[in-house]
């Protein structure tokens, strides 16, 4: 390709040179080819006219057109023209840009940048013009699906350029078959290098770019609000990854046909996945399922998919069947612990990290654990995948071995997945937020609500802080009058219990309110910065009064139960007392008719229906006994 010899080797001056492929697009042999600098100005480029419109802006056809004193160069070149930013940003986004322009050309798949401008005011990329994209290729095939084997080999090249751009730091977040295109050789370039996360922390003014975090039929929970279920983190294009794929191999993309409201509502609140068509093999079946974990965490990172996209396409029938794998049953979550093999295979023991027993993803800590703390002695040879290492308990003079996945590292008392707070609290974002990682450098990585990436610092800036889990009853705290989230209050005043029914990774909680009966459009859960809310639970709430109105709280049904019981128990109980008065005004009439005469002076004050009911659930009583 012409411009990576450029980029290569430095050229003599004045030194010819004929450029291989591409020979529409350049027109003229150039000698010393000026040094890539991203910033082209505005007059280089024609605009011919326009290819595409996305969500970010235009593409264009133009020429890209570069004299110096001593060379000359035309390219068609392929412009994305985004919507228009404020001055300041515009500036701020190209200074971006030129910061990744360089290491943007290292990369073999992603598409050639030939550089920024600013046209009109509004940003322009340009990029090397690419004949094809997959969308058009789904478009052209067959039933509008791809050969298994054609979707594994696009899905090794993806996955390729996903890992090149993570690999500096950056996120794709619009990963779609019409962002993938075709080279000569049908090796499928990525596209978009990660626009909309260059636009992260840029206020956007155009409605149209209001879902800048990308297209929703491709897009993860956590991309929908991350600054409040988030954080989007690498994880969050491996989703995207499986939506492309699935994309491929039925030729339609997930929850075609919804509004953005439905798959907002499918995705985000009610957790579904798109459908998996059936009969992949096992180890692809696997990966893509593993993508559409609701929890970042439990997902594969592209190193994991491309093992598994790689070794199935050897396996892979040339006309498109599949062989094996022999039988083998991969492992989905483990066990109870919340943990999928994804997760666990992020973080590997080394000899002489201390570890403990992990506790369940977002539960409590075991009671009795079986390493409370100890240091590996030594590693099983199979310890990369599930492997069991041998442990010396502190304090305890004995080696156990234990399978890695029962452990977690602890690295200067933090393990992923702890409850963490800062020392010297931000304002900027909530106060405490979940532990994702933490390197044996004290590299520490942690989700916030209020932040849309992951915190990056170090542990000592960090410490624990309550952890809450799955189950745990909470309630706002009196100090806080106004919650980040709405919260409802109680019929009678006060803020409403809620229970945790789930933790997201940035620490956000969701609470329902089984407590309440909820009729109609009412939201039946809430969202919950854990820094403003209180554990109430029944050993500690401090009066019977308070431990009756927690027992309510379990239940909408408690309540219309207890007063259901009540009143039964009110009517039970003057029955009773009813029938003994009856008696004793009974006795007391006849005692007057002839006896003592006092039931009859009794009688004598009470109104006259209360005495005849009386007297008659007296004779009632005395008829049936
Ligand atoms: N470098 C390129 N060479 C050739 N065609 C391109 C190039 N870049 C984009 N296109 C095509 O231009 C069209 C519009 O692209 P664009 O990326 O703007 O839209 P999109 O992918 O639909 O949305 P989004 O803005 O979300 O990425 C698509 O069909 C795409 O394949």
């Amino acid at each position: 390709m012409a411009q990576q010899i450029k980029a290569q080797a430095p050229v003599p001056a004045f030194e010819y040179e004929l450029f291989e492929g591409d020979p529409d697009h350049l027109r003229t042999v150039v000698a010393t080819p000026p040094q890539p600098t991203p910033w082209i100005e505005p007059a280089e480029l024609k605009l011919k006219h326009r290819i595409g419109r996305g969500i970010f802006g235009d593409v264009w056809l133009a020429t890209h057109h570069q004299i110096g004193v001593d060379f000359e160069e035309h390219h068609e070149v392929a412009v994305k023209i985004l919507h228009p930013l404020d001055k300041d940003l515009t500036q701020k986004f190209v200074e971006k840009f030129e910061g990744l322009f360089l290491k943007c050309r290292e990369m073999q798949g992603v598409c050639w940048l030939h550089g920024v401008s600013i046209l009109n005011g509004k940003v322009c990329i340009a990029m090397k013009f690419y004949e094809g994209s997959i969308a058009e290729r789904i478009a052209q095939v067959k039933r509008g699906k791809f050969q298994l084997a054609d979707a594994l080999r696009y899905g090794i090249d993806l996955a390729k350029g996903i890992k090149e751009l993570h690999a500096i730091g950056l996120l794709i977040l619009n990963l779609k078959p019409s962002n993938f295109l075709l080279n000569e050789h049908d090796r499928l370039i990525l596209g978009d290098f990660g626009i909309p996360y260059l636009l992260l922390g840029i206020p956007l003014s155009s409605p149209d770019m209001v879902l800048r975090l990308g297209t929703p039929n491709y897009m993860a929970p956590e991309q929908w609000e991350p600054d409040v279920r988030g954080p989007i983190s690498f994880e969050t294009d491996s989703w995207g990854f499986g939506c492309s794929i699935l994309e491929m191999l039925t030729g339609l993309p997930p929850w075609f046909g919804k509004s953005i409201e439905e798959m907002h509502e499918s995705v985000v609140l009610k957790e579904e996945k798109p459908e998996i068509p059936s009969g992949l093999p096992l180890a692809v079946e696997h990966v893509i399922r593993g993508c559409f974990e609701y929890d970042l965490r439990n997902r594969p990172l592209m190193q994991d998919i491309l093992h598994a996209f790689e070794s199935t396409l050897n396996a892979v029938k040339s006309d498109g069947g599949w062989v094996g794998p022999e039988g083998k049953v991969l492992a989905g979550k483990s066990s109870g612990s919340g943990y999928t093999e994804w997760y666990l295979s992020k973080d590997h023991l080394l000899v002489g990290d201390t570890v403990r027993s992990r506790k369940p993803l977002n539960g409590h800590k075991p009671q009795t654990m079986e390493v409370p703390e100890g240091t590996v002695a030594s590693l099983e040879s199979d310890t990369e995948k599930n492997g069991s290492v041998l442990v010396n308990v502190t304090g305890r003079n004995y080696t156990i071995r234990v399978n890695q996945s029962k452990l977690e590292r602890v690295t200067s008392g933090f393990a992923a997945g702890d409850w963490v707070k800062l020392k010297e609290e931000n304002p900027k974002h909530a106060a405490v937020g979940i532990l994702h990682s933490v390197q044996r450098d004290g590299v520490a990585k942690v989700g916030f609500i209020g932040l849309e990436t992951l915190w990056v610092g170090n542990s000592s800036e960090l410490q624990i802080a309550q952890a809450y889990y799955v189950g745990q009853f909470v309630r706002v705290k009196p100090d806080v009058s106004t919650p980040r989230f709405e919260w409802p209050c109680k019929r009678r005043g006060g803020w409403s219990t809620g229970r945790i029914s789930q933790v997201l990774p940035n620490g956000c909680l969701v609470v329902g309110f089984p407590g309440r009966l909820v009729i109609g459009d009412e939201p039946r859960k809430s969202l919950a910065d854990p820094a403003e809310v209180g554990r109430v639970s029944f050993d500690t709430c401090p009066g019977v009064v308070e431990k009756y109105q927690h027992v309510e709280d379990f239940h909408w049904a408690v309540r219309p139960l207890a007063i259901t019981l009540g009143l039964f128990t009110g009517i039970k109980v003057s029955t009773c007392v009813g029938r003994r008065i009856g008696a004793k005004l009974k006795k007391g009439r006849r005692s007057s008719d002839g006896q003592d005469g006092q039931a009859g002076a009794n009688a004598a004050w009470l109104p006259p229906p209360v005495a005849n009911i009386l007297f008659k659930e007296g004779a009632s009583t005395a008829t049936v006994r």
